[in-house]
């Protein structure tokens, strides 16, 4: 985990307690946050978002977002083409009527989309290279929660640090399809009494820094491993690496889904749980919501939070940015958010699952397991061969 170079002014400005890095949960916070953050910029802004919906959310932070145009700020918005597909060209057009630079990345059917797998999936608002939101937050009703329905159980991390000023031209780069993000190495920037850094995923462009990242905090895990894992598969080199850290004796506990927008994804999940149970991994499924975070602390020391799900699409397909955050601090605030979360979740044993599990069930998820798998190897099949070549733990 110690891996990394820091910033020349990292180190000397570590004993500074401001607050540079907290952490926030999805919800009216994260909105608030995020409505403040468009609100006190004064030159240039980037939104980058899988999913970007017309509904009060997305209406609200869009009308944030235009009147900072109109006051002269540039805002550059990044949309997945395929996550915000269901935006009205209408509600594009009246964006950038009002001055917002608007661009959906990689539409599916263009001559020159050939990997549909590789997906604009950042949740990330920077602004004036000083203040940034970035995590697994989308700009959605579902993620701020209803009159009736608790938001989508996510988190982000608010960064008023210099790590703010990387994410903005990484973003840029994105933004202008300069491709030069490879130029940025992933350094650790202080942030108080934290270390902070930006960590890519990008498989065109050789980034693995996420799924690397992940795997070293697992291989040098000491005492504890807790994830809330959205969509949570994950694929040989994380399965393996969690794996040996519970043979280890790494005390490891997975916060999953009990309810999904995507049931076929938590099936396939539920496949595993037997054999995470077999390793004496603690299971625990939230049922007040769908599990959308993508999270994760170690040793109560190091915290990851973004965009990275726990699976091939993201270790192979999508554009994924993460923040890590070296600080016990954090990671003890994120650790007490975790066990609040916990609980109020139902514990998976092996007798509560042989009790939901009957044959037609074990039979289904196995069936969807093999059917997710496929799916996300056909979507990733070429980087993962290029990957697999430079890799064996
Ligand atoms: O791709 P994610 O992790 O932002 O999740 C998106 C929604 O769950 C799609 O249903």
């Amino acid at each position: 985990m110690d891996h990394r170079k820091c910033s020349k002014t990292a180190l000397q400005n570590a004993a500074d307690n401001s607050k540079y890095v907290e952490l926030v949960r999805s919800g009216e916070d994260y909105f608030l946050r995020l409505e403040k953050l468009i609100d006190k910029a004064e030159k240039e802004i980037h939104i980058q978002t899988y999913i970007f919906e017309n509904d009060d959310t997305g209406n609200r932070i869009a009308s944030c977002l235009k009147k900072a145009a109109q006051r002269k700020v540039k805002v550059y918005v990044l949309l997945d083409a395929y996550g915000s597909a269901a935006l009205p060209n209408s509600f594009a057009q009246d964006l950038v009527q009002h001055g917002i630079l608007l661009r959906f990345f990689s539409p599916l059917f263009s001559l020159n989309n050939f990997y549909i797998g590789r997906r604009m999936h950042h949740k990330i608002v920077v602004a004036d290279e000083k203040m940034a939101l970035i995590g697994g937050i989308n700009i959605a009703d579902k993620y701020h929660g209803t009159t009736g329905s608790e938001p989508w159980l996510d988190y982000a991390v608010q960064l008023n640090c210099p790590a703010a000023k990387n994410l903005q031209i990484l973003c840029s780069d994105y933004f202008f399809k300069k491709g030069s993000s490879k130029k940025i190495p992933p350094v650790l920037h202080s942030a108080g009494s934290a270390l902070v850094g930006i960590l890519q995923n990008d498989w065109l462009q050789q980034k693995t820094e996420v799924c690397d990242t992940y795997t070293n905090a697992f291989i040098h895990a000491e005492k504890e491993i807790v994830i809330v894992g959205s969509y949570f598969l994950p694929g040989n080199r994380l399965a393996k690496a969690l794996k040996k850290a519970c043979k280890r004796g790494i005390k490891t506990t997975v916060i999953l889904a009990g309810i999904s927008d995507v049931p076929l994804v938590r099936r396939a999940t539920e496949h595993l749980y037997s054999s995470f149970l077999d390793d004496h991994m603690r299971i625990y499924e939230w049922n007040k919501s769908v599990v959308h975070g993508k999270a994760a602390v170690v040793d109560n020391k190091w915290s990851t939070v973004g965009s990275f799900n726990l699976n091939s699409l993201s270790c192979y397909g999508s554009i994924e940015m993460n923040v890590e955050v070296h600080s016990v601090e954090f990671a003890e605030n994120l650790r007490a958010d975790f066990e609040i979360v916990i609980s109020e979740c139902s514990e998976i044993t092996k007798g509560s699952l042989r009790q939901r599990a009957g044959i037609f069930n074990k039979l289904g998820n196995w069936i969807f397991y093999q059917m997710v798998r496929t799916i996300m190897l056909f979507l990733t099949f070429l980087p993962h061969l290029r990957f697999l070549k430079n890799y064996r733990l």
